[in-house]
């Protein structure tokens, strides 16, 4: 994981990636022009696929629609607010078998541990869906305290870091836990601590900093120049979903979150013609899926898997062949970070999942968060206990 090779800017110089979807509006086009209404679904967009008597019609231009339900698998709910993907007969069979290729990290626990000897293990920990259940409302997504002091407790032993899609105050505030890293907005905004390294320092986007606690950090933002195009597309995406009941806009600092969990699915629909129409008219920005919502992103070179090399590299353990890197997420930002471990093959990914997915750059799943934290309080507890016998052995050449 060398990033002293790639001192370049993140920022892309292609403002218009072929993977960027487009409805048809020209670039250059002000999303506010009357022409180019967002309000409007005729005209300068492309048909627009409508649920009828419950099937999909005009299936061949709704790329949008069909990746925003694929992301949004029918859901059930346990408690009051808490929500799991369903599952039926047939679904756990197929999860079983599916699992056949991503063993959950629980029943490999001894093998893992038997990667992890003599090594520093050093943790990514993604936030909602994987140290928080998924619930309806994401200003209501609280850490259980009993995961709270696990995540704490794991942090003694391992270098661990949270990287998320929130913002990374937002993320904080959830958490808190000071001895932890911090990387919100997908990677964009990463905290971390000061390490002399050529490769960081002489990185424009990189700026010494002190944080709350008063120490010395690495603050590095490297889509520091989207800030104002991202808050007045916030401020817009408001004005133009403002009639759709349920939706909910959220500013996650580089990039904002379009949830439509809470919309009547009749309505996706429109939530897609309203948030494509208007990042239509941003080249520098585009869209992706998340749990039932859109995610409206810049355009840059940079996404989770690049902050976890940027934090191994901060944190001195890049290069190294007695590092164990682990990251554990359930969302498909995620997979960039699962891809690079596997790329390096210096750690591994956990998908939080459960059900089956088609593709993952994981190497072991756990169900849900209740599992995730049964694994850190195993990892905790293997270590504890291997410190013992080093201790115990030691004693014994006193
Ligand atoms: O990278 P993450 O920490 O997993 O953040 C990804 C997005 O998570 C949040 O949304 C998701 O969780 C909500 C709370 O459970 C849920 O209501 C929503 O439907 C999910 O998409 C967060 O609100 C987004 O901003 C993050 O990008």
């Amino acid at each position: 994981m060398d990033l002293k090779s790639n001192h370049s800017s993140p920022v892309l110089t292609d403002s218009a990636p072929l993977s960027k979807l487009r409805l048809g509006l020209p670039s250059n086009m002000s999303p506010y022009s009357p022409a180019a209404s967002p309000y409007s679904s005729s005209g300068l967009y492309l048909t627009i696929p409508r649920i009828i008597n419950g099937k999909l019609e005009d299936v061949r231009v709704n790329g949008w629609l069909d990746a925003m339900i694929a992301s949004s698998p029918p859901r059930k709910k346990l408690s009051k607010d808490i929500i799991y993907e369903s599952q039926t007969d047939d679904h756990d069979a197929a999860y079983q078998t599916w699992m056949i290729s991503y063993p959950s990290a629980l029943n490999s626990f001894h093998l893992i541990t038997s990667y992890a000897k003599c090594k520093t293990v050093a943790l990514f920990l993604d936030y909602d869906g994987t140290l928080s259940p998924i619930v309806e409302n994401p200003d209501h997504a609280f850490m259980s305290s009993a995961m709270r002091a696990v995540v704490k407790e794991a942090a003694i032993y391992f270098p661990t870091a949270i990287i998320s899609g929130r913002s990374r105050d937002k993320v904080h505030e959830f958490v808190r836990i000071s001895e932890l890293y911090y990387a919100g907005s997908h990677g964009m905004d990463i905290m971390g601590p000061v390490r002399v390294s050529n490769s960081i320092d002489v990185h424009p986007d990189c700026i010494k900093t002190i944080d709350s606690q008063g120490k010395e950090v690495h603050l590095f933002q490297p889509a520091n120049e989207f800030l104002p195009m991202i808050n007045e597309v916030y401020k817009s995406l408001i004005e133009v979903t403002s009639d759709i009941i349920g939706i909910k806009v959220e500013n996650n600092k580089f990039c904002v979150s379009v949830h439509y969990r809470n919309v009547d699915n009749k309505m996706w629909d429109e939530v897609g013609v309203r948030v494509f129409g208007l990042i239509n008219g941003y080249s520098r920005l585009h869209v992706t899926y998340g749990r039932k919502v859109l995610e409206v992103r810049p355009v840059i070179d940079w996404n989770k898997g690049k902050a976890v090399e940027f934090l191994l590299e901060s944190l001195g353990l890049s290069q190294r062949d007695d590092v164990l890197p682990i990251y554990v997420g359930d969302d498909r930002t995620d997979e960039d970070a699962f891809k690079i471990l596997r790329e390096s093959k210096c750690g591994f990914g956990i998908l939080v999942s459960n059900a089956p997915k088609e593709t993952t750059s994981a190497f072991y799943s756990l169900r849900d968060p209740s599992e995730v934290q049964e694994f850190l309080k195993s990892l905790v507890r293997w270590r504890k206990s291997t410190a013992l016998q080093t201790e115990n052995i030691a004693s014994e050449y006193i």
